[in-house]
């Protein structure tokens, strides 16, 4: 069965001055269906990196991303921002709102770049515990809601591939738990999750832990 994320012999450097500075060191994650794998390791270790390949927002040095048997990497801007409304959401740490859209447009912004049905952002927006809110700016939220909302989007366009970097760091330990139980039971059944946390909470939700130390997989 094709996994729904392969990245293989991912190297990926970095230019400082004179020197060459390695972010990544072949790092290989293959995604299972399903699977949910939380990235851990010190700050410096390459867990941005990986998460920026993963997503197609960067390209590897050497090795190559797959999503869904599509490779990602080096492609052109436009076919990898295809690639990315098709399969990818992205949730990251605060918001990823857009600041002049209330929270349902931003839902259905994010529902219609991925060509799904306006279905599935309503359905989220409810489940989520954000109708209260659908009608708010994201300014007003408080820091649950805009996790909540901001998982909204990331998930509204039904993505196989669910990326998210620290997405509980803004948030108190009762959130934590919430927005936990939430991305469990609306990520991608057949697909991947991968999240990059510090948080020895979300590192025990996931089924497998990967810890990066300078670029390697330890
Ligand atoms: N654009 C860049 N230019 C130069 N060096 C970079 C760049 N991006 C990352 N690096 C370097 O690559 C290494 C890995 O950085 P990265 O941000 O991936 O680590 P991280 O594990 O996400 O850290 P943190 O937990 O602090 O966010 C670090 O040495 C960093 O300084």
């Amino acid at each position: 069965m094709t996994p729904p994320l392969d990245a293989h012999g991912l190297h990926r450097f970095f230019r400082r001055g004179d020197t060459e500075v390695p972010a990544l060191l072949d790092v290989t994650l293959t995604c299972h269906p399903g699977e949910m794998v939380a990235v851990t390791g010190p700050s410096g270790s390459g867990k941005s990196t990986l998460l920026n390949l993963l997503a197609g927002l960067d390209d590897p040095d050497g090795g190559v991303v797959r999503v869904a048997g599509e490779r990602l990497s080096h492609r052109t801007p436009a076919a990898a921002a295809r690639l990315r409304a098709r399969h990818i959401g992205v949730l990251t740490q605060g918001s990823a709102l857009f600041a002049h859209l209330t929270v349902r447009e931003n839902v259905r912004f994010a529902e219609s770049l991925s060509r799904a049905s306006g279905v599935r952002g309503d359905e989220l927006i409810e489940a989520l515990g954000l109708s209260a809110v659908r009608g708010s700016a994201p300014r007003t939220l408080s820091g649950g809601e805009t996790a909540r909302a901001g998982l909204a989007v990331a998930l509204a366009g039904s993505p196989s591939v669910l990326l998210a970097d620290e997405p509980t760091a803004e948030v108190s330990t009762d959130e934590e738990h919430t927005v936990l139980d939430l991305l469990d039971r609306w990520r991608p059944p057949a697909g991947a999750t991968v999240i990059v946390t510090h948080s020895a909470v979300v590192a025990d939700r996931a089924d497998r832990v990967v810890h990066l130390v300078d670029g390697r997989i330890a």
